[in-house]
Order: C-alpha cells, then structure tokens, then sequence
C-alpha cells in the first residue's frame, strides 16, 4: 500500500508564494507514470480567506487513497490583491498569474511530468488556470513577466485538461451584471481599461488553434454569487469558434461549497480517467 507526503514548498520569497504538494511515497524516484493535478483558488484575487488550503478535500479524496500510486497534487498560493481583512497585500495582475506560471515551471523543473497534468481552478483561479493557457496578455508576451520562466512559456507543455468550477470568464460581462464588482475588479485589474478585456478568457479569440486540451466549465445553479452568465457565455464563445468545452451544470452548491463537493471530485476523476485511458490506448 503506498504512504503519501504532505508538505509545504515556497516557490518564491513573498510568504504567499507557497504550495502545498501531496505526493503518494510509491516509487517518488519515477516521474515517467505519474499524472498531475494542479488547484488554484479563487475568492475574487483578494480574499485572504480563500487559499491553497480549499482543495483539500478535493485532493484527499483523489489522492490519499489506498489504490493511487501515481496521482501527484499541487495546491497554490499566490500573492493577493489588497481587502479589508489584508490591507497590506500589494499584488495588482499580472501578479497573480506571473505567480501561477512560476509556481507551475517550478513544478515542472523539479517533477518533469511534460503536458501530464490538469489544472482545476476555482472562481478567480480558474480564470488564472485559463490566463495561465495563453501567451500573450495585455499585449505583452507573458514570458517576459515571469522571472523563472527562462525563455520558455510553460516548460513542459500546455495541461492536458483544465476543470473551472465557478469562474469568471469576462471581466466586462461580471461589472455588467453585477455592478458591485466593479470595486474587487478594479483592486485586482486597475479602472476600467482595455486591460479588463486582454485578460479576460472569454474575450480573448483563438481558442481553437492556441489550446488543443480539454476544457471543462462547471457551474452550480446554487451559487449565490455567480449566475450561469459567465460559464454559458464563455461556451457559447468557445463553441462559436469550433472549440470544444464540457459544461457540466450542478444542482446544488454555494460558490464556496462545490470546491469541497463530491460531484467535482466526480468530474475531476472522469476527465483523469479518460486522460489514462487516451494516454495508454
Ligand atoms: N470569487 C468571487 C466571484 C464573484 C463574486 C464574488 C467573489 C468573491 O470571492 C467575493 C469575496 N469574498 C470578496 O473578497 O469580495
């Protein structure tokens, strides 16, 4: 039966740059058979209260089980928008997702697991896990943002799957239908500029031929902060330039629940299985 590891990895000197790894002990020293899940949380770029620590039962349930041997997690931090709760907190974008694509080359310097792995992201994170796909932002190649990038925008390769529960997918459409999210907006995107487009997935054109994996959008009818707007509006944009996304509809679960929930342990694992099964036919 394997043992599993658990511990805690700083990727850069800011004390949000950290991660937490959960690694099965079975054969550590072989990376060739291993596959990888990567989380990035949400709560709105700023919410101290939102961290790398709400995965941890989405992790527990995938990989601390008696038949995994090669399901490896990551579960990331990132530097945060100021709030009321951390007023210190400096980070404006492209911080946040110069801190997803360190923390992942990291990852991928250290584990070599090439396009072997998924990123989930939750609300805010999986708009960073889908910013995180995609070279160019604002105008600017994201290499050049990205310290630890050496050259080379995501080594290894793009995931073979990203899974988005309760994301943001445009910044325009969010203010547009909730005015009030004007202010968290800016405190993460700076006033309203071309800025909030450039880095909005669902605005950005050329899915199709920049992502050739597998892109699965889940929404809760329950969650009391986001409509089906966002989710259906960015598969209707996908879809409209031919590519392909999942979106899969759940009945119940506040925003902040359905990261804790079976059924996105469910998803999770479908689209994990179908990889294995793609990857050894
Ligand atoms: N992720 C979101 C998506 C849509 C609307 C709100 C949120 C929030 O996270 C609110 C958060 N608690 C805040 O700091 O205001």
């Amino acid at each position: 039966m394997p043992g599993f590891i658990l511990f805690r990895e700083p990727y850069g000197p800011h004390p949000l740059q950290t991660m937490d790894l959960h690694l099965p002990t079975y054969k550590l020293r072989t990376f060739e058979d291993k596959m990888w899940i990567i989380f990035i949380h949400g709560g709105a770029w700023r919410d101290p209260a939102n961290s790398k620590a709400d995965a941890t039962s989405l992790l527990h349930a995938l990989i601390h089980t008696p038949q995994n041997t090669t399901l490896c997690g990551a579960t990331l931090n990132y530097r945060l928008s100021p709030s009321a709760r951390a007023p210190d907190n400096t980070a404006r974008h492209p911080d946040h997702i110069a801190d997803i694509l360190t923390a992942v080359t990291f990852l991928q310097h250290r584990y070599h697991f090439g396009r072997n792995y998924i990123l989930v992201g939750h609300s805010a994170g999986a708009t960073l896990a889908l910013q995180s796909l995609r070279s160019i932002y604002n105008g600017k190649n994201i290499d050049s943002i990205i310290p630890s990038a050496e050259g080379s925008f995501l080594p290894g390769g793009l995931p073979r799957a990203v899974v988005c529960t309760e994301g943001i997918y445009s910044l325009p459409d969010l203010v547009a239908e909730y005015p009030d999210y004007a202010e968290f907006v800016s405190n993460a995107f700076g006033p309203p500029s071309q800025t909030w487009f450039d880095a909005s997935p669902a605005c950005l054109p050329g899915w199709k031929s920049e992502y050739d994996g597998r892109i699965v959008v889940v929404q809760s009818r329950e969650d009391e902060l986001l409509s089906l707007h966002q989710a259906t509006g960015f598969k209707a944009m996908l879809e409209a330039e031919g590519a392909r996304v999942d979106l899969v509809e759940l009945a119940t679960g506040k925003h902040d629940e359905v990261f804790k929930r079976g059924e996105l342990v469910t998803i999770v694992k479908g689209v994990l299985d179908e990889l294995k099964a793609s990857l050894t036919r």
